[in-house]
């Protein structure tokens, strides 16, 4: 029988060796997630088999947790390690590219990012640089696991919205017109005078909700939380998906708005809430590159192209796939060189 430690957190009762995993539906985890938190209130807990888990729901919980108390909230459970473990293989066949980009490439004629590294390599020689095969493989690692799902998953949630709410679509597309006039390309630094695609790129971000558990993380030692203990090495969900709907925080918490990034004077606010890159030191290393990737690809292509959703496509259905990251469903894409028939130049 598991025994439940003294002041823990409430939560659903756990029956041996599975703890609370077959009440849990684990397709639809959110929605059993939210019943929950009505149920047992912000903070509670659930069993995954034996493992005791705490699950944090909305912003005060996720900031006293990860922000106040970050120290103690900051460690990654154990089996997360084991996940770690099976990368070696992975690890392998990419140390397999990079040997292969070897024999094969032409210096001076990068292809990708293994060649334009190996030339770096090659250019600073062996004394005190940073820059190494080992390193390299390490960054490729980082790149495919954590970059690439979640940047993509969010450019496909940009896309779904802004072909069936045109009026958003059209909006952004005078701005940057009108910002960017004869400038060959965007830049990073034009954001600052693009408040209204600003706030739909965070509003794309909020809506897709990419990563909505965060990573787990664990207690570093025995620690207290809004009143329960919870001890050393319990496993800490971050509900990030309960943040970015928050009723209380949102102007429009279950609706495509851009205005819940707008003040009243139209300029861009981001309110405390938004972190779907979670929040405090274990905040996403990779937060200031995606957010680069993001407006440069969305900007760069709403420039270009404008995105129609196909008449006989039906009704758009937004219920994303739900997994570590979330997808939205399959959908087609319409695209229309910009020009002399639509919008802008
Ligand atoms: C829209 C895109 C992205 C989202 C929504 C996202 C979200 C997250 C979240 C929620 C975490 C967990 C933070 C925590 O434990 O509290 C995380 C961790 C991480 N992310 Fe991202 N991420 C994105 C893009 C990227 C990119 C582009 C990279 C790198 C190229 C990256 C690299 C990482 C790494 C290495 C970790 C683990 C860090 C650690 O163990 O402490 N992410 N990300």
């Amino acid at each position: 029988k598991i025994q439940r430690p003294k002041n823990f957190p409430p939560g659903p009762w756990p029956i041996p060796i599975f703890g609370n995993l077959l009440q849990l539906n684990l397709v639809n985890l959110l929605y059993d997630l939210r019943k929950l938190s009505e149920r047992y209130g912000k903070v509670y807990s659930i069993y995954l088999g034996r493992k005791p888990a705490v699950v944090l729901n909305g912003l005060q919980a996720m900031k006293e947790a990860l922000v106040t108390q970050s120290v103690e909230f900051a460690a990654r459970p154990k089996d997360h390690m084991k996940a770690f473990q099976n990368m070696r293989m992975i690890r392998k066949s990419l140390a397999d590219q990079v040997s292969q980009h070897k024999e094969s490439r032409v210096p001076g004629q990068p292809r990708d990012l293994i060649d334009c590294y190996l030339g770096e390599m090659e250019k600073r020689g062996d004394a005190g640089s940073s820059f190494g095969e080992y390193q390299l493989v390490c960054y490729l690692l980082d790149l495919l696991f954590a970059g690439t799902d979640t940047s993509s998953n969010t450019l496909l949630t940009a896309f779904l919205y802004l072909m069936t709410h045109p009026d958003v679509q059209e909006r952004c597309q005078k701005e940057i017109d009108e910002v960017l006039g004869e400038k060959e390309q965007a830049s990073f630094e034009d954001r600052h005078r693009m408040p209204y695609t600003q706030a739909m790129i965070h509003e794309v971000q909020r809506v897709a909700d990419t990563a909505p558990l965060s990573l787990f993380h664990a207690t570093t030692k025995d620690t207290q939380l809004m009143g329960y203990d919870i001890p050393k090495g319990t496993i800490i969900i971050p509900n990030l998906s309960s943040v970015l709907s928050d009723e209380s925080q949102w102007k429009f918490p279950h609706e495509f708005n851009p205005s819940n990034f707008l003040n009243d004077q139209g300029e861009f606010v981001k309110p405390e809430a938004f972190m779907p890159f979670s929040a405090g030191p274990r905040v996403c290393p990779g937060e200031g590159l995606a957010r680069m990737e993001l407006f440069l690809i969305v900007v760069t292509l709403l420039r270009r192209f404008k995105f129609i959703w196909p008449e006989d496509a039906g009704v758009p259905d937004y219920t994303p796939v739900f997994g570590l990251t979330q997808t939205p469903k399959p959908y087609r894409l319409g695209v229309r060189l910009r020009g002399s028939g639509d919008l802008g130049p």
